[in-house]
C-alpha cells in the first residue's frame, strides 16, 4: 500500500455563485485518478482542453468545461493541480464538488491550503504569501501595486540577500578560527565579517526608517473627523462618500459611535472616521463616544479638526498632523472670512463646495502622491523580525571586545530572525495564523 504524504484536496476557487464561470480546483496525488475518472483522461499539461464530466461510476452529464492540467512540481503547489472550468451555477458548483468528494484520497480544502502546500515544496517565501494573500485583499490601485511586487519576491531577495551576507560573514569567522590560534586572530581576517556585518546593519536601519508606509498602504490611512457637536462632521463624511452612512439631525450630540468608511485617494484606501462631539456632558453613553473618538484621533494617520464657528477648539491637539477645516461655508456670508482664512479648508456638505479641496488637502497631508518606495514593509511581523535581526548585529557592535564564538553567535542569530521572516527557519507556529486569513480555494 502507498502511504500519500497528503491527501488531495478540493475546493471552488473563484468567487460566489452564481457566476458565468467557476474554477474548481484539486492539488494532490490523486489529482491523475480524478481526472482519469471524472473526464476520462488527463489533458496535456498547461493545455486547455473541453470536456464532459460525469460522476464516478456514473453516464449523468454534471456540465461540459474547460479542464488544465499542471503536473508537479512545476505547478502552483508543487505538486499534480488540475483546474475545471464549469458554468458557475450553484447546483452544478455542489455536484462537481460532491462527486470529488467521493474520489479516494480526496478532501475539501482548508482556508489557504493550496498556498501551504506552495510554501511547504519551497514555492514561495512567508513574504511572498503574505503578498499573495494581500493581492487578494487589495481594494485599491496602490494595494495592488504593493502586494504584487510582494507577491513576485521583492522581499524576499532583499531579506534572502542580507541572509546570505550574515551566513557568509559567520562562516568566514569560523574558518578563521579553525585556522588561528585563538589567542592572535589577526583582525584583517575577521575584519571584512564584521564590516559585512555593519553595513547590512547600515541597510536594514535605513530600510526600517520608512514611517510605516507600506504597513498604512496597505491597512489603509486613518483620517478622524473631530469637532464640537453639530459642526457638521457627519454631514461632511456624507457628502464625501455621497450617502448616508451617518445620522445628520439639528439636535448637538447625535453621533455616538465611531462611524467608519473606505474612500479611495489618489489609488490609496483611507478610512474616514466620524466621531461623537467634543464637549462635557452628563450622558454616560455620549462620554464613552467622545472617549473612543480622542482615542481613535490619537492614533490617526490625520486628523480633521472641524470648526462652524470663529474659534478653534482647544482640544484639538493630537500628536499627527492636523487640517483645520472650516464647515458650513454656505452660511458664511461675503464679509465674514476671517475664519475661513485661518482654516487650511473651508467647505459646505450642503453645497459641496470645497470638497475637491478637503480631498487634495487629505491626499497632500498625507503624502499620498509621494512615489512608493521600492521593497516596502508591509506587516509588523516584518518589521518586528528585522528589528530584532538588527539589535542582534547592534549589539554586536557595541561589544566588539566579547569573545569571537560569542559574537559568530550573534550573527547567526540575526541571520535566523531574517529566516523566520522568510519562513526559511522554524516558523511552524506561524504558519496557522499566516494560512487563516486567506480565503477557501486559495
Ligand atoms: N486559472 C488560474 N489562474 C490563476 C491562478 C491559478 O491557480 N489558476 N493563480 C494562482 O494563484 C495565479 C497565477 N499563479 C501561478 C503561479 C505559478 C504557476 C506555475 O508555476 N505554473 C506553471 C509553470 C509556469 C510556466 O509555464 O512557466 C505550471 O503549472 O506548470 C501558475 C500560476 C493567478 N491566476
Ligand atoms: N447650512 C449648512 N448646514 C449644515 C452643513 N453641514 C451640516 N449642517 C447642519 O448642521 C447640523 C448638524 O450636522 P451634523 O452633520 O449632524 O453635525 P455633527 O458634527 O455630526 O454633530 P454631532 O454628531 O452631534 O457631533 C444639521 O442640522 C446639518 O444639516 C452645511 O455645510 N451647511
Ligand atoms: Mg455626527
Amino acid at each position: 500500500m502507498t502511504i500519500e504524504r497528503h491527501d488531495t484536496i478540493f475546493a471552488l476557487s473563484s468567487g460566489a455563485a452564481p457566476s458565468g464561470v467557476a474554477v474548481i480546483r484539486f492539488s494532490g496525488a490523486n489529482v491523475r485518478f480524478g481526472l482519469e475518472t471524472l473526464i476520462g483522461d488527463v489533458p496535456a499539461p498547461r493545455m486547455a482542453a473541453l470536456r464532459t464530466l460525469r460522476a464516478p461510476g456514473s453516464e449523468d452529464i454534471l456540465d461540459r468545461g474547460l479542464v488544465l492540467f499542471f503536473p508537479g512540481p512545476a505547478s502552483f503547489t508543487g505538486e499534480d493541480v488540475a483546474e475545471l472550468q464549469v458554468h458557475g451555477g450553484r447546483a452544478v458548483i455542489a455536484s462537481v464538488l460532491k462527486a470529488l468528494g467521493t474520489l479516494p484520497g480526496y478532501r475539501h480544502a482548508e482556508a489557504g491550503e493550496f498556498t501551504r502546500r506552495a510554501f511547504e515544496n519551497g514555492r514561495a517565501d512567508l513574504t511572498e504569501i503574505e503578498g499573495l494573500a494581500d493581492l487578494v485583499a487589495a481594494e485599491t490601485e496602490m494595494q495592488r501595486r504593493l502586494a504584487v511586487r510582494q507577491a513576485e519576491g521583492e522581499l524576499r531577495k532583499l531579506y534572502e540577500d542580507w541572509r546570505h551576507r550574515l551566513i557568509r560573514a559567520r562562516a568566514l569567522i569560523e574558518a578563521g578560527l579553525d585556522f588561528v590560534d585563538e589567542e592572535d586572530v589577526p583582525d584583517d581576517v575577521m575584519a571584512p565579517a564584521w564590516q559585512e556585518a555593519a553595513s547590512v546593519a547600515r541597510e536594514m536601519a535605513a530600510h526600517l526608517d520608512d514611517q510605516h508606509f507600506g504597513e498604512r498602504v496597505r491597512s489603509g490611512f486613518e483620517v478622524v473627523l473631530l469637532g464640537a457637536p453639530n459642526v457638521g462632521k457627519s454631514s461632511l463624511m456624507n457628502a464625501l462618500v455621497r450617502r448616508e452612512a451617518a445620522i445628520v439631525t439639528a439636535e448637538p450630540g447625535t453621533t455616538r459611535d465611531l462611524i467608519e468608511v473606505a474612500l479611495d485617494i489618489d489609488g490609496h484606501a483611507v478610512t474616514l472616521i466620524d466621531t461623537a462631539g467634543l464637549r462635557e456632558t452628563e450622558s454616560v453613553v455620549e462620554r464613552e463616544g467622545i472617549a473612543r473618538a480622542r482615542r481613535r484621533a490619537g492614533v490617526a494617520d490625520l486628523v480633521l479638526a472641524l470648526s462652524d464657528e470663529d474659534s478653534w477648539p482647544e482640544t484639538i491637539s493630537e500628536n499627527g498632523p492636523i487640517l483645520r477645516v472650516r464647515t458650513k461655508l454656505d452660511l458664511i456670508d461675503s464679509d465674514s472670512k476671517r475664519v475661513a482664512s485661518e482654516a487650511d479648508v473651508a467647505v459646505s456638505a450642503r453645497s459641496g463646495t470645497g470638497l475637491d479641496n478637503l480631498i487634495r488637502a487629505i491626499g497632500g497631508a498625507l503624502r499620498l502622491a509621494r512615489p512608493m518606495p521600492s521593497a516596502l514593509i508591509t506587516r509588523t511581523r516584518q518589521r518586528d523580525g528585522i528589528a530584532r535581526s538588527l539589535a542582534y548585529l547592534q549589539e554586536l557592535e557595541r561589544e566588539g571586545d566579547r569573545a569571537i564564538e560569542v559574537k559568530a553567535e550573534l550573527l547567526r542569530s540575526a541571520a535566523d530572525a531574517l529566516g523566520r521572516v522568510t519562513g526559511k527557519v522554524d516558523v511552524e507556529d506561524l504558519l496557522d495564523v499566516i494560512f487563516a486569513e486567506f480565503c477557501i480555494g486559495k
